[in-house]
Parts: C-alpha cells; sequence; structure tokens
C-alpha cells in the first residue's frame, strides 16, 4: 500500500482524514489476556506495536485471538498482565472522553436499539466531541454528513436499525466509527456481512483513510489477499501467539498457510501483493 502526501483540513480535505503525524501510536506489552472462568489465558504474553499511520492487518483462524487483542488493546477488556500505551501514555491515565477522541474500536458485537436511526447512530459517534446533552454543532453535522457519505449510508439515514439488512447495519456501524474522527481506528471484521462491491468499498474507504491522512489502522480480515493488498503491516496469530509479523509479502508465504490456517496454497506475487490460491485443508497434525 502506497503512501501519498498528507493532506489537511486546510487543503479541503474531510477532517475525518486529519489524523496527526506525532499521534496514532499504539502498543500493548506483554499481555496476557484470559476471560472469566477459563483456565489458561487466551494470550499469554504477546507484545504488538501498531507503527502511526500504518494499516495493519490481523489474520489467523478462528478462535487465535484477533478479537481478544483487538478489544484488550481498546481497552474494552482488561488484560490480567502487561500495559497498553497509547502514544506512549498508559492507557488507563486517559479518561473516557479524550480515550474515545484518540482511538475508536468496531467491534463484531455492537449493538444498538433497532428504534434508532441510521443517523441518530451516526450522531453517537460525535459524543467524545460533545457529550451527551450539547448541542449539535456545525462540526457534529458536517463530520456525520462527511461519514455518511464515505460509508455511503446517505439514502439510509432516516430508516430504523431494526429494519436494515446486516450488511446496511454494518456501513451504519462503520459510519459512525468515522464519525468519532479519532487518530486510531480498529477495526473487527468490518467487511462482515458486505457483498463483494460493499467490501471493496470498506477496503477503499481504509485507503483513502491511510493515503490522505496520518490515521492509524488495525483490522481483523479473512480474506487474506484482501489483507494484505491493503495493510502494510500483517501480523498472523494462532492459539493466542503470534507467528509472523513484517509485509504482506514476508506473512504470506505458502508455508504460513500451512501452519497458521492448515491450508495447502500456492503464493505468488501479484500487482497488488500476494496472490493466494487455496488449494486443500490439510488435516495432518502440524507438530
Ligand atoms: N467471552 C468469552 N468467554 C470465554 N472465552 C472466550 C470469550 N470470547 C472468546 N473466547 C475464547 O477466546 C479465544 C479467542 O477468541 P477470539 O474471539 O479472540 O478469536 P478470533 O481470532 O477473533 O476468532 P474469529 O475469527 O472466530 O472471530 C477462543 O478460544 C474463544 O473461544
Amino acid at each position: 500500500m502506497h503512501k501519498e502526501q498528507a493532506t489537511t483540513a486546510e487543503d479541503g480535505h474531510s477532517d475525518l482524514l486529519a489524523g496527526d503525524s506525532d499521534t496514532g501510536e499504539l502498543a500493548g506489552k506483554e499481555l496476557v489476556v484470559g476471560y472469566p472462568g477459563t483456565e489458561t489465558p487466551v494470550i499469554e504474553g504477546e507484545t504488538i506495536e501498531i507503527e502511526p499511520g500504518s494499516v495493519t492487518a490481523l489474520i489467523g483462524p478462528n478462535g487465535s485471538g484477533k478479537s481478544t487483542l483487538l478489544k484488550t488493546l481498546a481497552n474494552q477488556l482488561e488484560a490480567d498482565a502487561g500495559s497498553i500505551l497509547v502514544d506512549g501514555n498508559d492507557i488507563h491515565s486517559l479518561g473516557p472522553k479524550e480515550m474515545a477522541k484518540k482511538l475508536g474500536l468496531l467491534s463484531q458485537e455492537s449493538t444498538s436499539p433497532n428504534s434508532l436511526t441510521v443517523e441518530d447512530l451516526i450522531y453517537h459517534g460525535r459524543y467524545p466531541h460533545r457529550g451527551f446533552f450539547e448541542k449539535v454543532t456545525k462540526e457534529d453535522q458536517a463530520a456525520v454528513n462527511r461519514a455518511m457519505e464515505l460509508a455511503g449510508v446517505g439514502h439510509l439515514r432516516t430508516r430504523e436499525l431494526g429494519s436494515l439488512s446486516g450488511g446496511q447495519k454494518q456501513l451504519a456501524w462503520i459510519a459512525m466509527i468515522l464519525a468519532q474522527e479519532t487518530d486510531i481506528l480498529l477495526l473487527d471484521e468490518p467487511t462482515t456481512f458486505l457483498d463483494p462491491h460493499h467490501q471493496l468499498e470498506v477496503m477503499e474507504i481504509v485507503e483513502k483513510l491511510h493515503d490522505e491522512s496520518d490515521i492509524t489502522v488495525a483490522l481483523v480480515l479473512h480474506d487474506i489477499e484482501q489483507a494484505a493488498r491493503y495493510s502494510d503491516h500483517m501480523i498472523a496469530l494462532r492459539d493466542g501467539a503470534i507467528q509472523a509479523r513484517g509485509t504482506p509479502e514476508e506473512v504470506v508465504t505458502e508455508e504460513l498457510l500451512a501452519d497458521v490456517f492448515r491450508i495447502k496454497a500456492t503464493v505468488e506475487a501479484g500487482s497488488t501483493g500476494p496472490k493466494v490460491t487455496m488449494e486443500s485443508p490439510l488435516h495432518d497434525d502440524p507438530e
């Protein structure tokens, strides 16, 4: 993924694209994370550093710990040990509003009342900038309109969430997180429920954020080729442990697909990154 010269709001570009090169650094150090009632932690002592201004794709099989890691980095799941640093500061030193201005998580578990309209949901993204009981400002309106336009949900603005398809709802959630205007965006399977056209549209939003600002994006994707095409760093997880990290070319190898995903596949260099041809699942024991 090629990064073009950063632009600013003064250039006439959206404030949504107004990341700052001094911010957007996220790191989890020696994280140990488990769930109540489980015997062993899901993540045992991993360190992860997300570079400011990068797009980092997390890949790994079902249950490998990708969502657990993202939720921990967003402080929505308390680590048993280790620390999380946002721009070098311990995450616990940030108040809820300060935190919500810096970092937004689109989780797989996002829920909201069915009676809420798409527009109302997107306005919720403005909470850290104004508070629940303060008046909507021109900036809020502009941010909501821009987020709606980017996510392509303007035509759904008056629709209630309960009346939307899974994909339409997903796009509304993406618009909400964009309206939050954070330095760091964590997206857990943002392309879930989306048809191929809308999957590519979401990935193009990520590309636009990357090309035109210094916003930091970490996202979980199951489509390995898509992950490689739209990211500049990749992290592969298996059983809660990081198995590989580096550029897409370094991470997406036939060996990794066999070891981590238990797939026999061929990998070739393509114009948009590694091209993966999946042949068959492997059934033998990796060890
Ligand atoms: N609330 C929970 N309570 C107990 N165990 C959990 C909970 N959520 C996840 N786990 C377990 O933690 C491990 C990692 O799950 P996680 O959801 O992080 O994986 P993932 O890589 O995001 O998977 P997927 O690709 O299926 O979304 C799994 O073994 C899962 O069963």
